[in-house]
């Protein structure tokens, strides 16, 4: 099949207001340096409200929809947007090269989602062998892009990325992320309910990885301070830790978090891309190599810059229950990186 190419209307960056409705923050018209961002997976449920989402963003020049099936239509549709992004849709492995050639940004929201009663880690049978695959093509068509990992369970798809790049001989630890934005979203979200304060002006890190009570909000740090009694703390942490299966529960087996997980992936390449561009002091919340703890990877809040990683920040102060919750959680991450490290060593 031809890879069907699509120019979008206008080739300068421009603001349109619904980017700064939709992405909640303010970007700046003037000239930007060229971005591509590549999406695998770009015709699924995160793919596509994705999709047009970093279409919105104007630090984006050219956005490569990939998929095995259906991403010409996903990206004739969004390539009527009138933002600066010149979108191309690539279907099928054998274009796969080409969707990803010149990548700055790699986003991977491929794989299958969950059904009720399952865990992340029942998804790994099928999701570690695409992202394997996926990954390899990262090394040969784009080995400098900053990779974005949202494919579940992330706490052991980032550790098969990172093996496969490493057997490649391109693994720069700098540059690879598992996406773990949505539980800070969620935490956030859920803590401006409780603390009755505006969600805009809320910060709460969350650190550890992404299932389960490996997601660690760190309630006490989250501003603006808010006296919240311990019981209620306990509630919102479980709330965020169970936040996938809340949405997975309520939609009843047609698939998991989809819009918001495509907002919180807008917003964590947004980041990636303000860095990349040099732009000061872009802290978020993500799953990468880390010496924080003794595990290999962990969730923590990362300066991103020039190179992607700039630096892995410490975790702050915890408070007994944190202290708890960080020592509980360390089993499961750790079982789950080394499964992803077996997985791709062995296959
Ligand atoms: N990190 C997070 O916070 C987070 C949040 C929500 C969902 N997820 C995960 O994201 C993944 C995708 O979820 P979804 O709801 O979009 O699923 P979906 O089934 O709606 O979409 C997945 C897409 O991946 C595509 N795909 C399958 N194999 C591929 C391959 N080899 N190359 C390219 N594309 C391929 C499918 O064709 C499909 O279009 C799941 O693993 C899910 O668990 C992660
Ligand atoms: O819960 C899931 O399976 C999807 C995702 O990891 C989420 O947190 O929503």
């Amino acid at each position: 099949m031809k890879a069907l190419i699509v120019r979008s209307a206008l080739k300068r960056a421009t603001t349109p207001s619904s980017t700064k409705l939709l992405l909640g923050r303010s970007f700046s018209s003037e000239s930007q340096p060229e971005r591509k961002v590549a999406i695998l997976g770009a015709a699924g449920g995160i793919g596509q409200p994705l999709s047009m989402l970093v279409k919105l963003n104007p630090l984006v020049s050219s956005l490569s929809l990939y998929d095995i099936a259906n991403t010409p239509g996903v990206a004739a549709d969004v390539s009527h947007i009138n933002s600066r992004a010149e979108v191309a849709g690539f279907a099928g492995e054998e274009q796969l090269g080409k969707a990803l050639e010149g990548s700055d940004v790699v986003i991977i929201p491929a794989g299958v989602p969950r059904k009720p009663g399952m865990t992340r880690d029942d998804l790994f049978n099928i999701n570690a062998g695409i992202v394997k695959s996926l990954c390899i093509a990262i090394a040969k068509y784009c080995p400098n892009a900053l990779v974005n990992m949202i494919s579940n369970p992330v706490n052991s798809t980032v550790p098969i990325a990172a093996e496969v790049f490493k057997k490649a001989g391109t693994y720069d630890e700098k540059k690879l992320f598992g996406v773990t934005m949505l539980d800070v979203v969620r935490a956030k979200t859920f803590y401006a309910g409780k603390a009755n304060v505006p969600v805009a002006g809320v910060n709460v890190p969350v650190v550890g990885g992404h299932a389960g009570i490996t997601i660690l909000p760190l309630f006490s740090q989250a501003t603006p301070k808010a006296n919240l009694p311990d019981d209620v703390i306990k509630a919102l942490t479980k709330r965020t830790q169970d936040g996938g299966t809340e949405v997975v529960e309520a939609k009843a087996g047609k698939g998991s978090a989809t819009l918001s997980m495509a907002y919180a992936g807008a917003i964590f390449a947004d980041a990636c891309l303000k860095g990349l561009n040099g732009v000061p002091d872009i802290v978020e919340c993500t799953f990468v190599q880390s010496s924080v703890t003794e595990l290999p990877f962990f969730a923590s809040k990362v300066r991103l810059g020039k190179n992607g990683v700039e630096e892995v920040l410490g975790l702050g102060p915890l408070s007994d229950y944190e202290k708890e919750g960080l020592e509980n959680l360390k089993p499961e991450l750790k079982s789950s990186i080394e499964k992803g490290i077996k997985f791709a060593n062995q296959s």
